[in-house]
């Protein structure tokens, strides 16, 4: 059984669903610390290479779970980054997957400036819920978690809903 006595959360989704506002919101409501995985892989120099179509850094994942092999037992950790299928399950104890729909999503997008290949891209990577399918094909169902994220208030109820299963994974584990 696990030694942490809090618990460590991924948050994954396509990018654009929401995952860096989320995590970062539960992060002061909870005193949980985040990771955006993206930026401490670039800042730890653990990446392998340049996406072209995404126009992000690879993150070398076998590098980074090495990083953070010595934290992640304690818990207490929010892991934000848009897949998630590289960590080990039992460091893991909720896979949150944040899902936005198209319209939504797309208008985001191109808020931001990317490029089409980029944007539809992303798109693709929505309609066809790689992301959940990912997390289903690695972890547990029951450790899974799919939140819809298109406004405002869903994103206060995912955070309000998160801080409370966080309550209920400590106390359950203080009984144990
Ligand atoms: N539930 C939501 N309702 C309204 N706007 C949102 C919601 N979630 C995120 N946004 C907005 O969408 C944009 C993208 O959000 P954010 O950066 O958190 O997404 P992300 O999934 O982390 O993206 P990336 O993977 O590219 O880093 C931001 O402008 C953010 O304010």
């Amino acid at each position: 059984m696990a030694r942490r006595e809090i618990p460590n959360l991924i948050v994954c989704g396509t990018p654009g669903t929401g995952k860096t506002s989320l995590a970062h919101k539960l992060a002061s409501q909870s005193g949980l610390k985040h990771i955006d995985l993206s930026k401490y892989a670039v800042e730890h120099n653990l990446v392998d290479g340049w996406d072209e179509v995404l126009n992000c850094a690879v993150l070398d994942e076998d590098k980074v779970v090495d990083h953070l092999e010595s934290c992640l037992p304690d818990g207490g950790y929010i892991l934000d980054y848009h897949g998630c299928d590289f960590f080990p399950q039992e460091l893991i104890d909720t896979v949150v997957v944040l899902r936005t729909e198209n319209s939504v999503l797309y208008d985001r997008l191109k808020a931001r400036g990317y490029p089409e290949a980029k944007i539809s891209n992303n798109m693709e990577c929505e309609i066809f819920q790689t992301i959940l399918d990912e997390a289903r094909e690695s972890y547990e169902e029951d450790i899974i978690m799919e939140l819809s994220s298109n406004t405002p208030e869903e994103q206060d109820a995912n955070a309000e809903k998160l801080v409370s299963w966080i309550a209920d994974w400590k106390n359950d584990k203080l009984k144990k």
